[in-house]
């Protein structure tokens, strides 16, 4: 048996999305800005995968969608054309995000720090968030942007959008969320929660890798990234990608219709793992299940190892992670685990599964009595494990 859980990194195309894509490889194939009818036969495909991603954020009209190849691009061109249009040609000076944004936020703003930017990291709770009125507290006149992640890709943990966007709104300061993480996997309604700009990558829902979007509220300004094209009204010049964007609109489609639904579904799932594992002595997950992604679990082994739990899960045929796969090249401690005070030696030993609707019980079986076995094993072998006493009826729980 083969068991993929580490779905916050990447999802499988679902099939239905691989087949809507198939057209538009090699006989729907013409440039969509090509006047003739090669060109212009795409354009009611492209139209409708529009509409399934306003549909699916409950956009509205006056808001602009931009495809873009990812959102490492979505989350560059809000950081970078902010700066230009607000600091570089205003009288802006500053940005605040947190300290447990993805990389691709995180680089951004240390650049933008290289070109004078004051950059505030705001700490997060021991739930691994930040609390509104920490946003609320740091927000001076010059103040550019915030950037807020609407869930986290290590830990699940969601962010109180809703709250931080009514201060920004309150304060008169633009608003960004990198909502990877959240955008088909938990509701996300934009005529309820104010963001002025939002980040999305189509792989994280079970579309194709290599196209995201940014969401643009009221269509405002935002200096392109890209020139040399009139794509996407000049806002991000390029030939569409249009089976991708395809792809994406199915994805979403199929991802935010009946959300709930499949939310009850993987949480279940995703609790049962939780509470067996949980059964482990000396284990903890970061963070409270209310308040997170129905699908992501962060878990402590203390005196393991995460990278050698990996190797033997994957030996197992499992595939999991220790947090976001761009960082997984460096075996450095969980910066999450890091930021929320866990120790260096227990940021080592994080794991973090993460489902997704294609997950089965008999997968979810197959992973506790692996999981359990490989602790064991993994214990019985390391010096760290056989120093800490174990706690009095062997503790575990929440942290
Ligand atoms: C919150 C968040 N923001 C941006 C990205 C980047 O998405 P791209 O479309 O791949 O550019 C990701 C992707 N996080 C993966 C790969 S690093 C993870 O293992 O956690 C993300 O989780």
């Amino acid at each position: 048996m083969q068991v993929y859980l580490d779905n916050n990194a990447t999802t499988m195309c679902d099939p239905q999305v691989v087949e809507v894509m198939q057209p538009f490889f090699s006989e729907i194939y013409g440039n969509p800005n090509s006047l003739h009818k090669f060109g212009t036969a795409s354009h009611p495909y492209l139209r409708k995968a529009i509409d399934q991603v306003y549909t699916a954020l409950n956009a509205s009209d006056n808001d602009d969608i931009v495809f873009t190849s990812c959102a490492t691009e979505s989350n560059n061109w809000v950081l970078k054309s902010i700066y230009f249009d607000k600091i570089v040609n205003g009288e802006k000076d500053h940005i605040i995000t947190t300290e447990v944004e993805h990389p691709s936020v995180l680089a951004t703003c240390r650049w933008l720090e290289e070109q004078g930017v004051k950059v505030t990291y705001l700490p997060v709770n021991e739930e691994g968030i930040v609390e509104a009125h920490t946003v609320k507290s740091f927000i001076t006149d010059k103040t550019a942007l915030v950037s807020v992640m609407w869930a986290s890709n290590e830990t699940g943990m969601i962010f109180p959008i809703k709250e931080i966007g009514e201060i920004c709104k309150e304060k008169g300061v633009l608003f960004h969320s990198d909502a990877v993480q959240a955008v088909g996997k938990i509701p996300v309604d934009l005529q309820d929660v104010h963001v002025d700009f939002l980040s999305m990558s189509a792989h994280k829902f079970h579309g194709p890798k290599g196209v995201g979007a940014l969401y643009i509220k009221d269509s405002q300004p935002l200096t392109p990234l890209f020139h040399g094209g009139e794509q996407m009204g000049h806002r991000r010049s390029g030939t569409l990608n249009v089976p991708y964007i395809v792809g994406m609109g199915k994805a979403i489609e199929l991802a935010t219709t009946n959300i709930e639904e499949t939310m009850a579904s993987i949480r279940a799932k995703r609790d049962r793992l939780e509470d067996a594992l949980l059964e482990l002595s000396d284990t903890f997950v970061v963070g409270s299940r209310e308040n997170r992604t129905p699908n992501t679990i962060l878990i402590s082994i203390r005196g393991v190892e995460g990278e050698g739990m990996l190797w033997d899960l994957n030996n197992g045929q499992i595939g999991a992670s220790t947090g976001s796969a761009c960082a997984s090249e460096d075996l450095e401690a969980n910066s999450v685990m890091l930021a929320i005070g866990a120790d260096n030696e227990l940021a080592h030993t994080g794991i973090r599964l993460s489902l997704s609707r294609f997950t089965t019980d008999e997968e979810i079986d197959y992973t506790i009595e692996h999981f359990k076995s490989a602790v064991a094993r993994l214990r019985a072998i390391s010096s760290s494990f056989a120093k800490v006493a174990p706690t009095p009826g062997g503790e575990a729980g929440e942290c």
